[in-house]
C-alpha cells in the first residue's frame, strides 16, 4: 500500500498495482467473512463481476483462510440476464473462478435467474424471484462493488430509473447502456443497508468517477458516490484509480 485515508467508518487504501489490490481483499474478506461467522454463525455477502471481482475470488480459491463455505449464504449484486451457460454469467465466472471449488451449501447460493430458467426469457418474473430471495432482511456482511467509468455499481447506471429507486431491493433493467442491455440488479436500499461495501477498483480510465466519488457527487451523475456500508466502507484503489484524489 502506498498512502490511503481513513476515518471512522470510511477507508482509501490504494496499491501499486491491482494484484496487489485483489491479494489484500481477498485476505481481508476471508478475515471479515470468519469473523462474522464467528459472530453470527452464518455470514451473508454479495458478490460482483468485473476483473478484479472475479480475482479476489480466484484468490480465494486458492486460500479462503478461516471461512467455513456451508455458512455462508451468497448473493450477487448484479446479473445479465441472458442463458446460464453464457460466460457474461457473473455466476458462471464465479462458479469457475471459486465456487466450484469450495464446499458451499447449494440451498445458501442464491442466484439471479437467467434467461433460460424457470422463468424463461420474462425479466420480470426472474427478478420478483429474486426479489423473494433477497428477502427484506436480509443484511450482507459485505457487498463487493467494482464500478464503471461512468460510475456504474451493479447495473446502477447514471440517470436511470434503477438508480433513482429508493425502496424496491430488487429491479430490473432493460434498457443498459452498457451491453448486454437486459439486467437484475440490486438497488440502493439494500447496498447501503450492507455491514460493509468495499469498491475493487484499478485502471486509470476508473479515476474520475473514482474522485467525484471522494468529493461527494450525487448517486444520479456518479451512482459509485451512493454506495456505503453502515459500518464500514472501503475503496481499495490501484494508483492509476486514486490519480484524481486531492493529495492529503
Ligand atoms: O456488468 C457489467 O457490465 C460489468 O461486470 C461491470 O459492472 C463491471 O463489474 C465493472 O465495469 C467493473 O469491471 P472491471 O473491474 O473489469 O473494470
Amino acid at each position: 500500500m502506498t498512502r490511503g485515508e481513513t476515518t471512522d467508518r470510511s477507508e482509501r487504501l490504494i496499491f501499486p498495482t491491482a494484484a496487489e489490490l485483489v491479494s489484500t481483499a481477498a485476505k481481508r474478506f476471508a478475515a471479515t467473512v470468519a469473523a462474522a461467522q464467528e459472530t453470527r454463525g452464518l455470514a451473508t455477502v454479495a458478490l460482483t463481476g468485473g476483473s478484479n471481482g472475479i480475482a479476489l475470488l480466484r484468490a480465494l480459491a486458492a486460500d479462503s483462510g478461516d471461512i467455513d463455505w456451508s455458512r455462508v449464504e451468497i448473493y450477487w449484486g448484479d446479473e445479465r440476464f441472458v442463458p446460464a451457460n453464457d460466460p457474461e454469467r457473473n455466476e458462471l465466472q464465479a462458479r469457475e473462478a471459486l465456487l466450484d471449488h469450495v464446499a458451499v451449501d447449494p440451498a445458501r447460493v442464491h442466484v439471479i435467474p437467467a434467461s433460460d430458467g424457470a422463468w424463461g426469457d420474462d425479466i420480470d418474473a426472474a427478478m420478483r424471484e429474486y426479489r423473494r430471495l433477497v428477502c427484506h432482511n436480509t443484511v450482507f456482511d459485505v457487498h463487493l462493488l467494482g464500478m464503471g467509468g461512468e460510475g456504474h455499481i451493479n447495473s446502477l447506471f447514471p440517470h436511470t430509473a434503477a438508480t433513482a429507486e429508493d425502496y424496491e431491493s430488487v429491479v430490473a433493467v432493460t434498457d443498459s447502456p452498457k451491453p448486454p442491455p437486459r439486467r437484475i440488479t440490486l438497488t440502493f436500499p439494500v447496498i447501503n443497508a450492507s455491514r460493509e461495501v468495499w469498491f475493487l477498483v484499478s485502471g486509470a480510465e476508473k479515476a474520475e468517477a473514482v474522485a467525484a466519488a471522494a468529493a461527494g457527487a450525487s448517486r444520479h451523475d456518479w451512482p459509485c458516490a451512493g454506495a456505503s456500508g453502515t459500518e464500514r466502507t472501503v475503496w481499495f484503489l490501484d494508483r492509476a484509480a486514486a490519480a484524481d484524489l486531492p493529495t492529503s
